[in-house]
């Protein structure tokens, strides 16, 4: 059957399809016989991702789209937010990508802060962007995930999409059972997570999903040096909301009925 369609173009679409990621092989039943032995690359990859981020010093992640081009403004604020931060003394991390991951590595260039890109294997070709100073490659997102997390001592999201969302749902649920401690997520753009928080707020919390200390797990803002100011209250052990994460802690422990398993300290 001819289609019309140029046969280089069919070529390059045909080399698209077969091309596969590591986590897709790993997230397809029919290579179940091979599972066994994929968990030695995820290991190397975790020893890969250790080795290379061990000596960070205090970091930041921004996340946000990896849509939105220069002339976009959130773009120029996630470049100031890499900015002052990177100006404070916070390597910049980010997902390596472009758009918002972008804007926050040349930030960080700018001000010659430390600028990290951990770089996920896509199913198409992507090259880290150019404002990466230390780039580490992953194959899994899972991997990546947790060294972006590791690494870091406060969030900052920025307008995004599902990848963005899931970034900082992992963030809320570490907090939320004690995973991580101290680690201020700062939602920058008021106007854009207004629908997402009034969500929060009405159905997930009225229907219990959530409890009412949950929410202050996040703060929004649209200003850069509130974001810097907050985070670096928070590293110095200042925050205004000192104690937010063990009310959403108990609250959540209350709300299962269950004991805090931990040791007393006092
Ligand atoms: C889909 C496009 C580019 C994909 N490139 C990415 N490179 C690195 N990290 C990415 C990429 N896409 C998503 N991420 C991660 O998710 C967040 C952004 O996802 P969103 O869906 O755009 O909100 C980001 O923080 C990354 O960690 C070009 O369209």
């Amino acid at each position: 059957m001819t289609t019309g369609e140029p046969k280089e173009n069919r070529v390059v679409r045909a080399r698209r399809k077969a091309r596969r990621t590591e986590d897709e092989r790993l997230l397809q039943a029919a290579f179940t016989q091979t599972d066994p032995w994929r968990v030695l690359r995820i290991m190397g990859e975790f020893v890969e991702g250790f080795e290379e981020l061990a000596e960070l010093g205090p970091a930041v992640t921004i996340f946000g789209s990896a849509r939105v081009g220069p002339k976009d403004a959130a773009y120029a604020k996630a470049v100031e937010v890499g900015r002052l931060l990177g100006e404070a003394g916070f390597t910049i991390v980010t997902g390596g990508g472009p758009g918002i991951m972008e804007a926050g590595n040349r930030g960080a260039r700018e001000v010659g802060a430390p600028s990290v890109g951990l770089n996920i294997e896509l199913p198409f070709e992507q090259n880290v962007n150019p404002y990466v100073d230390i780039s580490v490659d992953f194959r899994y997102f899972f991997v990546r995930k947790m060294m972006l997390v590791k690494y870091s001592q406060a969030f900052i999201i920025f307008p995004g999409g599902f990848g963005t969302l899931d970034e900082l749902f992992e963030a809320l649920t570490l907090i939320q059972t004690g995973k991580v401690r101290n680690f201020p997520v700062v939602l920058f753009g008021s106007e854009y997570w207004q629908g997402l928080l009034d969500w929060l707020a009405g159905p997930m919390l009225s229907e219990g999903k959530i409890s009412a200390a949950d929410l202050e797990l996040v703060v929004t803002t649209d200003s850069p040096a509130e974001v810097r100011d907050r985070i670096l209250a928070s590293t110095d052990g200042e925050s205004p909301e000192a104690g937010y994460e063990e009310r959403s802690r108990e609250a959540t422990r209350e709300a299962l009925g269950r004991e805090d398993r931990r040791p007393r300290t006092e």
